[in-house]
């Protein structure tokens, strides 16, 4: 049953992203390193700006590292995408309003020489019901099961999904994990950011918690919780977040107080932070 520990689906090295911004260089994502075998199910955490999406962007070759390395499947972000290895389903991004989710669907599908799924990925994404709706006039759970469906078109090996679940009721919900528990049961391998924690802690192997571009935490759910000493997901998540952005601030007080004339440039690293809220694959 487990072929997961042979491949690696994602391999990240030393991953940066810096923006420049009108204060200054903003590191979105700092020196991040992440194995992810075959098969598993990850949930990505992370308060809003903690740099889940601009992972996923350059995981997806929609944004440029600043430096490190992205494998897939041991190929670029840019080989994976032109072979089709990596389905996604984006926060944003361009639907059409006045095509029918029909038409939005089978666009995609046409282009990606895999029109004969369309019957079985409607079916699996739940989206029978609206099909010669209008982009314009479908709900935000409506479009999300769109969403869905156009990630599951091309059978990527590996799902990329940026809180795919916003917008959708209770039931749509518990539908859309079966989905996805189907596609991973498929071989497919999962990596999704959320906020809802209850989703990281059911469905997830592995759970990783960014903060301000630091991995804090890599582990199982029990092993964020031993390593925490908490009882809860939510109790874990706050006392790794909340010890990170403390020790933060303390280092930037720190540089503030340095003489002037100094360098200030302290490079902050998961490694840097206390040992309980760090540990990396
Ligand atoms: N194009 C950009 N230019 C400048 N800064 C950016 C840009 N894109 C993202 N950022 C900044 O990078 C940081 C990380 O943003 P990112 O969208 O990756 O966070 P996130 O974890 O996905 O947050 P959320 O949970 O709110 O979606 C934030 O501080 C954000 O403001």
């Amino acid at each position: 049953m487990n072929t997961k520990a042979e491949t690696l689906a994602l391999e990240m090295r030393d991953v940066t992203k810096v923006f420049p911004t009108k204060n200054g260089p903003l590191t979105a994502v700092n020196h991040l390193n992440l194995e992810v075998p075959a098969g598993q199910k990850v949930a990505l955490l992370g308060s809003n700006g903690a740099g889940k999406s601009t992972s996923f962007e350059m995981i997806l070759d929609l944004l440029p590292m600043t430096s490190g390395q992205i494998r897939i499947f041991g190929q670029s972000p840019k080989q994976a995408q032109a072979q089709r290895l990596i389905g996604s389903l984006l926060q944003s991004g361009g639907l059409l309003p006045n095509w029918t989710v029909k038409e939005t669907l089978t666009a995609l599908a046409a282009l990606t020489g895999n029109e004969s799924r369309v019957p079985d990925v409607t079916k699996a994404a739940g989206i029978e019901q609206f099909l010669s709706q209008r982009i314009r006039s479908c709900s935000g759970g409506q479009i999300q099961r769109l969403r869905l469906a156009l990630a599951l078109i091309n059978q990527g090996k590996l799902l990329i999904l940026d809180e795919p679940t916003a917008g959708m009721d209770p039931h749509a919900r518990r539908d859309f994990w079966q989905q996805i528990n189907n596609a991973n049961q498929d071989g497919r391998t999962v990596i999704y950011a959320t906020h809802f924690l209850d989703e990281a802690a059911h469905y997830a192997d592995r759970i990783l918690v960014m903060h301000r571009g630091l991995l804090l935490a890599d582990g199982t759910h029990q092993e964020l919780l031993s390593q925490t000493g908490t009882k809860t997901l939510e109790e874990a998540f706050f006392a790794l977040t909340d010890r990170a952005e403390e020790h933060l601030k303390n280092q930037a007080e720190k540089q503030l107080t340095e003489v002037e004339g100094e360098p200030a440039e302290t490079q902050t690293s998961a490694a840097s932070l206390p040992a309980e809220g760090t540990q990396n694959a």
